[in-house]
């Protein structure tokens, strides 16, 4: 549905570097990656808004690479909404109807049918000036799908929205997208937003694609120290491996498995380390016995950090386990992770 052939495009200092996707039709795609990476830029070379200096891109097999926004069957939505101030909800909604020439019922039934999508009935007379924010980027979502693009380009659709509102058009996203059968690109940074809307997504590091795939992979079987580190592995060490093992420092880990390479990297998500008071013996979890580092508050969750050997992990842990394990830096504990839990790549 949208295919990305080598595409180079150079901003001054900036290059997106021989970026090729292939997105389905009616799939919904997430596009991650730090700050500055170029997932904008990206986007916005898809519309047509930003040239492009080497390679090709296709809708629905036919090349846009040459065409003005305006013909490739794109809709975008921004942060920001950037609805008409002065048009109504329903004027907002129907704006781009008449340039596409529709008119009459078939204007009126497609409003409809994503006025109730949306739940937009009671906001039709409304101006945007007095509408919430999740309110507006619902109206903003009918009008970039009023005129039927075939792909909706997204970014940070719900990044301005206070935390009420984000639920309210994650919802919306989702009900849209499974009605319309349109294919969805968007950029997120928040992995809630991925994880609960995106079918594959791609991570993109300083203008080239590092991993692209389903998302679940992205988070579960990341293929570079930098997607693994990116979706929140804290635990990142360089391993050589042997038979099924690893060492770090004078620790000795099993992986449960035998790598294809002899070394590279594993990497543990935080979560996946449990600290106890005592050792306890198991067979199926590599357990070490450290000291407790240092305790972080992140919100609701702390972070704890234990030395064991020369290795600091770093485990995440609920102010309730806290606690109740009545833990102090420099105070003596175990920590454990099934070989599951370890990641090579
Ligand atoms: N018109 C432009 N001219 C020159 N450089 C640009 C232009 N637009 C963007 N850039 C540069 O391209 C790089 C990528 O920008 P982009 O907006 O795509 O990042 P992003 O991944 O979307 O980041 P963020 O998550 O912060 O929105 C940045 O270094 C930016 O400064």
């Amino acid at each position: 549905m949208i295919t990305l052939k080598n595409l180079h495009v150079r901003l001054s200092e900036f290059f997106l570097d021989n970026i090729s996707l292939d997105i389905s039709e009616g799939e919904f795609f997430v596009l991650m990656g730090p700050t500055g990476s170029g997932k904008t830029v990206l986007l916005e070379a898809i519309a047509g808004l930003i040239p492009v200096t080497r390679g090709q891109i296709f809708i629905q097999e036919k090349e846009v690479t040459g065409l003005p926004p305006e013909k490739r069957g794109i809709g975008i939505v921004y942060q920001d909404q950037a609805l008409f101030p002065h048009l109504t909800v329903r004027k907002n909604i129907a704006y781009g109807l008449r340039y596409h020439r529709i008119s009459g019922e078939i204007a009126v039934e497609r409003i409809d049918r994503l006025v109730s999508l949306l739940n937009l009935s009671h906001l039709l007379d409304r101006l945007p000036g007095n509408l919430s924010g999740g309110e507006k980027q619902r109206v903003a979502l009918a009008r970039a799908l009023a005129v039927r693009p075939e792909v909706l380009l997204l970014d940070e659709p719900l990044s301005a929205l206070d935390p009420n509102f984000r639920e309210e058009v994650r919802n919306a996203l989702k009900s849209l997208h499974r009605n319309t059968g349109t294919t969805f690109m968007m950029v997120t940074h928040d992995f809630v937003d991925a994880l609960s809307l995106g079918d594959r997504a791609a991570v993109i590091n300083n203008g080239h694609i590092e991993q692209a795939g389903p998302v679940d992979d992205i988070f579960q079987k990341p293929m570079s120290a930098f997607v693994a580190n990116f979706v929140g592995m804290k635990n990142l060490f360089k391993a050589r491996f042997e038979g099924t093992k690893t060492s770090l420092g004078d620790l000795e880990i099993e992986l449960g498995r035998k790598p294809d390479n002899g070394q590279g990297h594993i990497a543990i998500r935080p979560e996946d380390i449990l600290i106890t008071r005592d050792a306890f013996s198991s067979t199926v979890r590599n357990m070490f016995k450290g000291k407790v580092a240092g305790v972080f508050a992140q919100g609701f969750t702390y972070e704890v950090h234990i030395r064991a050997g020369e290795t600091v992990f770093k485990s995440l842990i609920t102010q309730k386990a806290l606690s109740e394990l009545a833990i102090q830096e420099g105070e003596a504990v175990s920590i454990s992770f099934p070989a599951r839990a370890i990641h090579n790549f």
